[in-house]
């Protein structure tokens, strides 16, 4: 997968050269480029902003820049444009299950009131646009949202997860215990600070095991995301009194 990152704050992605998606960009398994906007202004103060038209606070991004920098980082080769905006739709496990699927994808990061709005519009003319939202809080530019996109996508790509992470039974993941957070998790040492660790753990039987984790998970998600429990099916709620 290429990736390309379009922003006024480039040093913005120094952390995509750390951890697992470092190592999977090192190893040419994932090709990440990020680019300055500022590289597509042609004026002495390399200006990417201007006040709105109609009027109202802040500034909103030029169109010339955002234009001139995705014809040449698209350059007609087939991609995805993603364009992270307060007013976006949800960004969701199944969005970047899917995104993982793709070959290309840009995404364009504005800042100030957002980009002007015929930018996507004329994008669109040439290529699948995405406005995406990560979530109901306010930030102030697009950069966060694609750092938090860009790592929930490339950690599905087969070889990005070392052997000892695993992306299959993951919170919210399609397969494993579906629409279920996570439960608790424990390590050694089996006493720490007079908690020990739930002796199921340390029984060797793992139906017991399995069983214990999915009623954890089950009472986790009760707890801090009742919104996913009113979507569970009845007998999923009730399948752990059935069980022995
Ligand atoms: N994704 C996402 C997301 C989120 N969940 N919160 N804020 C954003 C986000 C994304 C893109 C931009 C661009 Cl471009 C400018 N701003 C600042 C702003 C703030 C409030 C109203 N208008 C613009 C952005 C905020």
């Amino acid at each position: 997968m290429r990736i390309d990152i379009i922003s006024i704050f480039p040093d913005y992605f120094a952390p995509l050269d750390l951890s697992l998606i470092g190592r999977a960009r090192a190893s040419g398994l994932l090709d990440v480029r990020v680019h300055d906007l500022r590289s597509w202004t042609h004026d002495r103060h390399n200006t990417v902003d201007d006040t709105p038209y109609g009027g109202g606070p802040g500034m909103v991004m030029k169109p010339e820049p955002w234009g001139e920098a995705l014809d040449e980082v698209v350059a007609g080769a087939p991609a995805r444009l993603i364009l992270p905006t307060p007013s976006g739709r949800p960004f969701r496990q199944a969005d970047a299950e899917r995104l993982a699927g793709e070959e290309r994808l840009v995404f364009g990061c504005g800042r100030y009131e957002g980009i002007d709005s015929r930018v996507a519009a004329d994008a669109a003319l040439r290529m699948p646009v995405e406005e995406v939202s990560i979530g109901d809080y306010v930030l102030n530019g697009g950069e966060s949202a694609t750092l938090v996109m860009v790592e929930a996508i490339t950690r599905l790509l087969p070889g990005v997860l070392g052997n000892t992470e695993s992306a299959v039974q993951d919170s919210f993941a399609s397969g494993g215990m579906e629409n279920l957070v996570e439960g608790p998790v424990y390590t050694k040492p089996v006493m720490w600070r007079d908690q020990e660790v739930p002796p199921v753990l340390l029984s060797g039987n793992h139906g017991a095991v399995d069983r214990w984790r999915r009623d954890q998970a089950l009472r986790k998600t009760a707890r801090n995301r009742p919104d996913l429990v009113g979507a569970m099916p009845e007998e999923a709620l009730d399948r752990r009194d059935r069980e022995v």
